[in-house]
């Protein structure tokens, strides 16, 4: 297949010659002493210019990086035709090729600020007047049981892109949940999830919430089948379950086949990616844990970043230089990983997210024509929260032989400041002091005036830190729904730009599905030990140990 790698563009090369020439002298240190303005040189500050006031500062000081090196990032940008594909994506265009899609997540927090023509796209309010009146319902306890008893625990069934991002979104903005709405996400098919669940349910007075774009995946359709049985149970009565259950899909035909009625069925479209659908139906879970209000509000702060994306020039524009940055470490210093580290307990979930967003976008070795990439494309998206992750992997992010990429993260106010704030004081000291030892390091000469003319060779040695690199954008703190919402669209667009510039398609996932099709010929194989038949010697012998030993 022919076409250009990301590798053939101009910058690109040129970026290889300033890699070349600079990476084994670049000193931080160094950096910010010839320049005092470093800092507001590759500092940003983003001020939504529509709907909530979100206010976040980026500072991009701490990377290894030079005035020229971000020059040429952007003329890379430039090159790969970032703002053209851009503009594709928002106008709609089937940029997802593979599949002939829209990708028009962008579309579901609009509010009919920029016209798009693709179908679907004119209903979206009308699903969020559905998602309103319903959470509504719910809350107010309008919304009954079979028995004529209000709804206290709701269990969202789903997984992916149907869970993940309920799940790291209500942990996000816990401060604004109803706290006498209990609320459960059960998604892997381990039947211990579904089972340690149900425990804590009362079929009188739960709602199950059946989140599947498909309608077809093999964990969810279960566990909501198992879920229906336990339902029964109780109910014995087929028509309680509309009072029960409800559906989030693209899926009519497999929803109402389930044995949901339509008018229960929360309807989004082929071009919402299932790592992009928080912000359709699928978020029906957001709305009933923290009410309708606040998930428009989560949906305006993203729509804030969306025309920041859309129209700030690209040495300006947040996602841009997240994205090049970030590209900067993983094809020239050839880092594999990036690190999100959100100084929020709320935030806990945030990387758990960005490992499908990210990897499940990025994860790609072909270009959408077909060739195979020669540079490294997607990284692997780990992290906790702070201050954790000291207590954990952070010795090897100082002292190891790996380059870290890091995000730090951080509101600049708590939503519990207790003790006259001191907790959130120890906390932000120890956000802003962790990339200063990482930037920073300590050189052999400094521990040496440390310990004294006594000190052994290798213990010196092992008190050296290297400078390493590090990005963080402590996040100012207006009110948290609105900055989630403009934090995690900053990160889809900047993996949107990533994917641009890698000429890959981010928005497939053709790699999840050899799995599926291998584990439902094995499923076929488990009952005997001679049905076992047509793997490697490990395959069988794993499941011949299993058919030996199972007791169940
Ligand atoms: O929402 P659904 O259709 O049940 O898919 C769930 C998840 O499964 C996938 O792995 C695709 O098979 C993710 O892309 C997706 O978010």
């Amino acid at each position: 297949m022919s076409g250009k790698l990301a590798s053939d563009y101009p910058s690109w090369k040129k970026l290889q010659q300033l890699y070349d020439a600079e990476h084994s002298k670049i000193v931080l240190k160094d950096l910010f002493a010839q320049d005092p303005q470093r800092f507001s040189k590759f500092s940003r500050e983003y001020n939504s210019t529509s709907g909530p006031d979100v206010t976040m500062l980026v500072d991009l000081s701490k990377n290894l990086i030079t005035e020229p090196v971000l020059e040429t990032l952007l003329e890379l940008a430039r090159e790969a035709k970032v703002e053209e594909y851009r503009d594709k994506m928002f106008a709609g265009e089937h940029i997802n090729t593979s599949e002939d899609r829209a990708v028009l997540h962008v579309a579901l927090r609009n509010f009919n600020d920029f016209k798009i023509a693709e179908s679907g796209a004119d209903e979206v309010s009308a699903v969020l007047d559905h998602m309103k009146e319903f959470t509504e319902a719910v809350r107010s306890g309008a919304w009954k049981g079979y028995t004529g008893k209000t709804i206290n625990t709701i269990v969202n069934i789903g997984i992916g892109g149907s869970d993940l991002g309920p799940v790291m979104v209500t942990e996000a903005l816990k401060p604004y949940a109803k706290r006498d709405l209990a609320a459960h996400f059960v998604s892997n098919i381990d039947g211990t999830h579904i089972a340690e669940t149900l425990r804590l349910c009362d079929p009188e007075t739960t709602l199950f919430i059946i989140a599947s774009k498909t309608f077809t995946t093999q964990e969810t359709i279960t566990n909501a089948e198992t879920a229906r049985g336990w339902f029964l149970a109780s109910a014995k009565d087929k028509a309680h379950v509309a009072k029960h259950f409800v559906a989030l899909s693209t899926n009519t035909k497999a929803v109402t086949g389930f044995g949901i009625h339509e008018s229960n069925m929360f309807q989004f479209w082929d071009w919402v990616g299932g790592r992009y659908s928080l912000w359709s139906a699928i978020g029906l879970s957001i709305a009933l844990v923290i009410g309708y209000e606040n998930f428009e509000q989560l949906l305006k702060g993203a729509h804030g970043m969306d025309k920041h994306f859309k129209e700030t020039p690209l040495e300006d524009n947040l996602p841009v230089l997240m994205a090049v940055i970030g590209l900067w470490y993983n094809d020239f210093y050839g880092s594999q990983t990036l690190a999100l580290l959100p100084y929020d307990q709320y935030l806990h979930k945030f990387a758990d997210y960005f490992q499908q967003g990210d990897m499940e976008s990025n994860g790609k070795f072909v270009t959408k024509n077909g060739q195979r990439v020669n540079y490294q494309t997607g990284p692997i998206i780990w992290g906790a929260s702070g201050t954790n992750g000291q207590h954990s992997f952070y010795q090897l992010v100082h002292q190891g032989t790996k380059l870290i990429p890091t995000d730090f993260i951080a509101p600049t106010t708590s939503h519990n400041p207790i003790e006259h704030s001191k907790h959130h004081r120890i906390l932000l000291s120890n956000f802003f002091a962790q990339p200063e030892a990482l930037a920073f390091g300590k050189t052999e000469e400094e521990v040496k005036r440390e310990l004294g003319p006594n000190a052994s060779e290798a213990l010196v040695k092992s008190k050296v830190f290297q400078k390493r690199k590090v990005s963080r954008h402590p996040r100012a703190y207006s009110p948290l729904f609105v900055s989630v919402g403009a934090l995690i669209a900053l990160y889809e667009h900047k993996i949107f730009v990533q994917g641009v510039i890698w000429g890959i398609n981010s928005f497939d996932q053709m790699g999840v599905e050899l799995g599926k099709v291998l584990a439902k010929n094995i499923l076929a194989q488990l009952e005997k030990p001679e049905d076992v038949k047509g793997h490697d010697s490990s395959t069988t012998g794993l499941i011949h140990y299993y058919q030996k030993n199972r007791k169940e």
